[in-house]
């Protein structure tokens, strides 16, 4: 008898436990039976139809302070791991770290204490083209038009020809109703207009990066393109499989994008809350009026509110 069947005789929801656990479980466990385990997990036939899910992105007891600055650390002995082909969202009040911890894990911050370790790899200097980052403000060039913006991460590191990329770039700009400004320059263009080339050059950069970072991108969207994007995002994850993490204010989009939600607190006692969105895919709007997604927004809020005034 095998070490899952053994210890897991009755079938495959166990299995999906065992995986969930296997943070819990790398404490408990000696190595090698770990990755018997683990193996067995990834051969069950079974499981999810036979799909292997691996960790992308692993953060152990990560601390980080400003250099030199007096204050408590920003976030202190953060642990969370992120599976391939996850969309987690990034939930919290406002300066309690979210968007220091995303420059952490880009390599644009080194952290005081603890590992990132991105496709088994902990080493900051190699992570660049492992991950698209997209931060808050657009950044984009002001002496370049739309289109040279967004082929700004191919003339970095070019992975495709240059016409071929040209055409996907013109795609994605008439998908996000921007084919008529591909020569305009960022100053003719609205906030939205400007956050959505932003992040359609985030895609640019992330393809095949395997993992994206996206600092409130939506932000500064109107309701109506804010929607059309999410199931434009919604559509593109399904189809690439990337693995996406978010940082968001609007609990109706965590819910609506995620599988899970970290709610993150911090300082020197942080938190990261996880919660699970076991919401059915494919997801749409008409979400928002059924009753477990509204139980969720509630139980949302009431961490919030209680991480707020913790
Ligand atoms: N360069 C810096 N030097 C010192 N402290 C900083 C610096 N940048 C940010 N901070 C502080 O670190 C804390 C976390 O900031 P951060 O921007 O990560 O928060 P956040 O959760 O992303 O906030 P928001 O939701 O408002 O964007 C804040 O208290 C902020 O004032």
């Amino acid at each position: 008898m095998n070490f899952l069947t053994h210890l897991f005789p009755t079938g495959n929801e166990w299995v999906f436990i065992c995986l969930h656990s296997i943070t819990k479980l790398k404490r408990m466990l000696p190595k090698q039976v770990l990755f018997e385990a683990t193996q067995e997990v990834y051969q069950s036939q079974n499981f999810l139809g036979g799909s292997i899910i691996t960790t992308i992105l692993s953060i152990q007891g990560l601390t980080y302070s400003f250099p030199e600055s007096e204050h408590p650390p920003v976030f202190a002995d953060l642990s969370m791991d992120i599976r391939q082909g996850e969309f987690v969202s990034v939930i919290g009040a406002s300066g309690c770290g979210k968007s220091t911890l995303f420059k952490t894990i880009a390599g644009l911050l080194e952290p005081t204490h603890g590992k990132i370790i991105i496709h088994s790899n902990s080493s900051s200097s190699t992570r660049l083209g492992q991950i698209a980052y997209m931060p808050q403000q657009d950044l984009l060039l002001p002496w370049r038009t739309v289109l040279d913006n967004c082929l700004l991460p191919w003339e970095i590191k070019a992975r495709f020809s240059k016409q071929q990329t040209i055409s996907h770039i013109r795609k994605m700009l008439s998908h996000f109703g921007l084919a008529d400004v591909e020569q305009a320059y960022p100053h003719e263009l609205s906030g939205g207009m400007k956050q959505r080339v932003a992040f359609l050059r985030t895609l640019v950069a992330g393809g095949g990066a395997g993992l994206m970072l996206l600092d409130e991108p939506f932000g500064a969207l109107d309701a109506m393109t804010k929607r059309e994007i999410h199931r434009w995002l919604l559509e593109l994850w399904d189809e690439l499989g990337q693995t996406v993490m978010l940082i968001t204010h609007d609990l109706e989009e965590a819910l609506l994008l995620s599988d899970r939600i970290y709610l993150l607190s911090g300082g020197v006692h942080s938190e990261l809350q996880e919660i699970v969105v076991d919401l059915p895919r494919p997801r749409h709007y008409k979400l928002n009026y059924e009753p477990r997604f509204i139980a969720l927004r509630e139980e949302l809020e009431r961490r919030l509110y209680a991480a707020h005034t913790f």
